[in-house]
Formats: structure tokens, C-alpha cells, sequence
């Protein structure tokens, strides 16, 4: 298994989640090795967005969450970020007013001047489709651009871990398949993905391994090139049981 103990970056174990006194996650565990990419499936309403905010910090948790061999108890956001851990989140915006290259600049914000400037055009170098517009205003881009504009935002400080919450949203099939291909750049690169993705059959093609979420739990854990894979998920979303045998 690429889980094995000493790669392990991110590790969670009984971790509970919601809001207020809804309760939304229970009991999830899931862990991602270094360098691994890995989605997270599931129907709509699943929990899948609140895993990865519970994970990056934005709202509170039970459980344990390790990072880089690192315990992130009561850790917010920003310690989050310091650790090497960025969240793309669902439907991120970028600043319509500002340059492609000012938006960057911004997410490397608190960074060392030159150390910046060197990490915007690293993050510019995985897209070379919005490095092309550095100049332009971020508003004067695709739908597809300003996904990977955000994307490359969350490039900036060079993170062990990048969680992607729906990339593709909104985009056409194109414009999907461009977003994707540059996630499997950066896992070739060495960054740890964590994606959320509704589109199963693309998120197979760029990730190693899944996990599917139902209900607040997680029901399923695969490889990506499990045969019979895409059946298996639909049965696990609807509450039939993952583990049981496959029909021939
Ligand atoms: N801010 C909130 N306040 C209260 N309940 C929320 C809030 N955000 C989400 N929920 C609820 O938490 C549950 C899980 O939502 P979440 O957005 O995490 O699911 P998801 O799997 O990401 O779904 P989708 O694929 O539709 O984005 C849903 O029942 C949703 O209504």
C-alpha cells in the first residue's frame, strides 16, 4: 500500500465535524502518503467539502489530524498554511480587478520578496496558458483560466498537500480535462493531491487512490485502477454495501 507508516503526510483518524449542533462527519479516517494523489468521492450533501475545511482548519473538529509528522490539534488555517497544507476552496474566487500576476503575488503574501517572486513563477510555469496573461486583469480570463489562476494561487507557498475542493465546477469538458491535466503535472512534480471531484471517471484518470465518502462516513477505499471501480462507488453512494462480491 503507498500508506506505509514512514510516507505518511496526512493522517486522520476519528475525526467528527458539522455545524453548530449539526453533526456532519463521523468517525472519518483516511490517510495520504507523501507525494500521493488521492480523491474523495461522494453524492451531493456527502461531507466531502466539510472534510476538507475540517482538515485545513476552517471550521472546528474532533479527532486527529497529523500533518508531516506534525499533530494539527487546534490548529487553525494559517498554521495549516505554515505546515504545508493548502486548500483551493469550492468556487474560489479570484480579485477580477488585479493582474493574473498581482493575484499570485497576494497569495504569497508574508513571503520573503525575492522568494515570492521566484514562487509566483514556478506556480505560472505549471499553466503556461494564464502565464501568457500575467499582465492581463484576472477578470479579462476564461472560466477555465481563472480555475487554474486559483490553482496556481494555492501553488504559491510550494505546499506538501494540496486540496482541490471541485475544480472543474462549472467548467466544459475541455476546459475540465485542461484543470485536471495540470493536477497530474504537479503530482508529478511531487505534491500530494487531495481532490474533490464529482467527475468519477476523470478523477480516476489523474489520482492513485480513492476514498468515498457517504453520509459523513467514509464507505470506500481503492485503488484507481480497481477493476469495476466506477460500479463499486455508485453502490457505496447509495448505502449497498462496498465490500461486498461483485457480480460477474
Ligand atoms: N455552513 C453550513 N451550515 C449548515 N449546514 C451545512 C453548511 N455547509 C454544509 N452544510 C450541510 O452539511 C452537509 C454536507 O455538506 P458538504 O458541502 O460538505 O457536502 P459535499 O459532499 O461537499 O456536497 P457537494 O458535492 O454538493 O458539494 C450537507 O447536509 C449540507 O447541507
Amino acid at each position: 500500500m503507498p500508506t506505509s507508516a514512514p510516507d505518511i503526510l496526512l493522517e486522520v483518524k476519528g475525526l467528527s465535524a458539522g455545524y453548530g449542533k449539526i453533526g456532519v462527519l463521523h468517525n472519518v479516517a483516511l490517510s495520504i502518503a507523501t507525494g500521493e494523489a488521492v480523491a474523495l468521492l461522494g453524492p451531493n450533501g456527502a461531507g466531502k467539502t466539510t472534510l476538507l475545511k475540517a482538515i485545513s482548519g476552517l471550521i472546528g473538529r474532533g479527532g486527529e489530524v497529523r500533518f508531516a509528522g506534525r499533530d494539527m490539534a487546534g490548529a487553525g488555517p494559517r498554521e495549516a498554511v505554515a505546515a504545508g497544507l493548502a486548500h483551493v476552496v469550492e468556487g474560489h474566487r479570484v480579485f477580477t480587478q488585479l493582474s493574473v500576476f498581482d493575484n499570485l503575488l497576494l497569495a504569497g503574501y508574508g513571503m520573503a520578496k525575492t522568494e515570492r517572486r521566484r514562487q509566483v513563477d514556478e506556480a505560472l510555469a505549471f499553466f503556461p496558458e494564464i502565464a501568457e496573461k500575467r499582465h492581463d486583469r484576472a477578470g479579462s480570463l476564461s472560466g477555465g483560466q481563472q480555475q487554474m489562476l486559483a490553482v496556481a494561487q494555492g501553488l504559491v507557498r510550494r505546499p506538501r498537500l494540496l486540496m482541490l475542493d471541485e475544480p472543474s465546477a462549472g467548467l466544459s469538458p475541455v476546459l475540465v480535462d485542461r484543470v485536471l491535466a495540470a493536477t497530474r503535472r504537479l503530482r508529478q512534480d511531487g505534491t500530494a493531491i487531495l481532490l474533490v471531484e464529482q467527475l468519477i471517471e476523470k478523477a480516476l484518470a489523474t489520482v492513485d487512490r480513492v476514498y468515498a465518502l457517504a453520509r459523513g462516513t467514509i464507505v470506500l477505499e481503492a485503488r484507481a485502477d480497481e477493476p469495476k471501480l466506477p460500479e463499486r462507488l455508485e453502490r457505496a453512494y447509495f448505502g449497498q454495501d462496498a465490500h461486498a462480491p461483485l457480480e460477474a
